[in-house]
Formats: C-alpha cells, sequence, structure tokens
C-alpha cells in the first residue's frame, strides 16, 4: 500500500507506541486523525505536527475508546474532514490488574468497537474502498505474562479477534487486511509504571523485570516500523507479527487442517 494521501486513524495516538505510529505514518504522506483521552498530550503533539507537517495533515479528537458514541463521531469527522478512512490503528491500551474490568474495556472491547465502527467506513460491502487494520496486540498475547492474567488475556483476545476477522474479510470480500502487532516490552509510560499496576499480583514485579532483562527494551521507533511493514505489505493479512530487540518474526499457529 503506498501512503500518499491514504487516511489513517490512530487510537491511543498522543504518546508512547501511537505517537511513533502516527510519526511515521505522516513521514510516510499519510493523513492521520489522532483519537486520544489525553487531551492535553494530544493537542500538545497536534500543535508540534502542524509545525512539522502543516496542519491539514492531521486532525485531533479528543476520544475514549470505551465509548461508541465517541468512537463513531471521531471516525465520522474523520471521513469528513479527510474524505474516508484507508488505514486504522487500534492501539490504545492500558496495563492494570486492580482495574481489571477497564483493561477488558479498552483492551479488548474497543479493539473490536472501533474495527466494527471503521468497516461501516472501511469495507467494499458498505461503500469503502477498502484498506488495513492493525490492532496492537503484544508479546503477551501469544504467551503468559504471570504478574498480569487479565493484560494477557486482552492481548490474547485481540490476536484470536484479528485473526478471525482476517478470514472473514477474505471470506465475504470486504477487501481489508487484518493485522496484529505484538512488541515485547517497549520503553512508554505503560511499561514504567507497570509496578504500580499489578494489585495481587505485585510480588511478582521482580519476575516480569527479569522478564524484561531476559527479552529486552524496544523503543517506539523499532515498533513503529514493524507497523509500517504490516500496513503498506499488500501480501500481509491475519498476520501476528513478534517484535523484540533481537528480531522479529511472523508467528506460525497450529493448523488443525487434516
Ligand atoms: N509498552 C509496552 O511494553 C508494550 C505496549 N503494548 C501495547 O501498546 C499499546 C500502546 O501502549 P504504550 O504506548 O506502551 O502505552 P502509553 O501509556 O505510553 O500510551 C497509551 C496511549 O493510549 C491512550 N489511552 C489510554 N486509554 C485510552 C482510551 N480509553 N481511549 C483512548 N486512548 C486511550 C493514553 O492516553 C496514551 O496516550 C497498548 O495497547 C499496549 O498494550 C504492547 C506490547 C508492549
Ligand atoms: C508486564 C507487561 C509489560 C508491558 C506490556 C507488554 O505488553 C509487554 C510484553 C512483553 C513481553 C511479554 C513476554 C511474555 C512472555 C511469555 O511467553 C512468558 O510465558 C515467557 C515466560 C518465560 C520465558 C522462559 C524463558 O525463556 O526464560
Amino acid at each position: 500500500m503506498e501512503l500518499n494521501g491514504k487516511i489513517a486513524v490512530v487510537t491511543g495516538a498522543a504518546l508512547g507506541i501511537g505517537k511513533a505510529i502516527t510519526e511515521i505514518l505522516l513521514k510516510n504522506g499519510a493523513k492521520v486523525a489522532l483519537l486520544d483521552v489525553n487531551e492535553t498530550a494530544g493537542k500538545s503533539l497536534k500543535e508540534a505536527l502542524d509545525k512539522q507537517y502543516g496542519q491539514e495533515r492531521t486532525l485531533f479528537l479528543n476520544c475514549n475508546v470505551e465509548s461508541e458514541e465517541q468512537i463513531k463521531a471521531a471516525f465520522q469527522k474523520t471521513a469528513d474532514n479527510f474524505g474516508g478512512i484507508d488505514i486504522l490503528c487500534n492501539n490504545a491500551g492500558i496495563l492494570n490488574e486492580t482495574t481489571w474490568e477497564k483493561t477488558v474495556s479498552i483492551n479488548l472491547v474497543g479493539v473490536i468497537r472501533g474495527t466494527y465502527l471503521a468497516l461501516e467506513h472501511m469495507s467494499k460491502l458498505s461503500g469503502g474502498r477498502g484498506g488495513v487494520i492493525v490492532n496492537t496486540a503484544s508479546m503477551a498475547g501469544l504467551g503468559p505474562l504471570l504478574s498480569c492474567p487479565v493484560y494477557t488475556a486482552t492481548k490474547h483476545g485481540v490476536i484470536g479477534f484479528t485473526r478471525a476477522m482476517a478470514a472473514a474479510s477474505t471470506a465475504s470480500g470486504y477487501g481489508v487486511r487484518f493485522n496484529a502487532l505484538c512488541p515485547g516490552f517497549v520503553q512508554t509510560d505503560l511499561f514504567t509504571t507497570i509496578p504500580s499496576k499489578l494489585g495481587q499480583f505485585s510480588h511478582l514485579a521482580d519476575a516480569t523485570e527479569k522478564l524484561a532483562e531476559k527479552f529486552g527494551i524496544l523503543t517506539v521507533s523499532e515498533v513503529a516500523e514493524s507497523l509500517l511493514e504490516l500496513v503498506t505489505d499488500e501480501t500481509k493479512n491475519g498476520e501476528a507479527f513478534l517484535v523484540f530487540p533481537q528480531g522479529k518474526k511472523y508467528v506460525t499457529f497450529p493448523s488443525f487442517s487434516s
């Protein structure tokens, strides 16, 4: 997919991985709608991006992915402002085992909600022009993280949902590719605040730190480069792209067909 002129929506765009995704999409020619619940950070980033790319290339929309109404409005404003949606990065996510219902609401339900609402704009069956949806999962979506079982569950769910949607899209003719981005540990606010977010599993913070030492820490730019590959390589559909400092690989899953 050539990005020049394409229209992208990034959730959780104001900080961390979402900010890096926004920047690499802009750098490669896309227009980007930044959706985030953090209005201060979002407006500040928009101001900085206006100076670098001009005011017309981005739109910041205060949007909580837990709200159907807010996502629906944000997608409509994006389509009205830019003329459609070609790319969706369902990136917004939290890690908090004490408020685990909220973690499920944002990390999994928010991804499902964003996907279904975006298809109303993107699917060729509803007048769209197709495109690609990349869901930010995690390495914790491929193997259990002992200190955050609910976070692990949400990321496993995101991968399963993404792969099923990829198959549904191919079978239905949506013209939309679906891929999961699965980073290891990444240097962001989410990562640095982990020790205070483990709740009843706080005694396992040291074990988590040892895992981070073992697997290493990615930069947000490294993650964004992998996102770009999933967006631009039109052969990628239904992939789980595992990214960690030692390298990256497309995960193979058990096949049950005889
Ligand atoms: N940092 C890490 O080690 C890893 C993070 N991830 C995933 O990457 C994604 C981004 O995480 P980070 O950049 O690390 O986190 P971060 O905390 O640095 O940034 C998350 C962004 O999402 C926004 N956000 C949070 N809840 C929201 C909501 N309800 N609606 C809209 N925006 C919301 C925040 O305001 C923030 O701007 C998450 O899905 C996370 O699970 C995956 C693997 C590793
Ligand atoms: C605590 C979460 C921190 C940040 C958010 C995030 O999504 C980061 C995930 C990073 C890595 C996840 C790794 C998961 C690994 C699982 O496969 C474990 O079951 C592996 C356990 C031990 C590995 C055995 C070994 O090789 O020593």
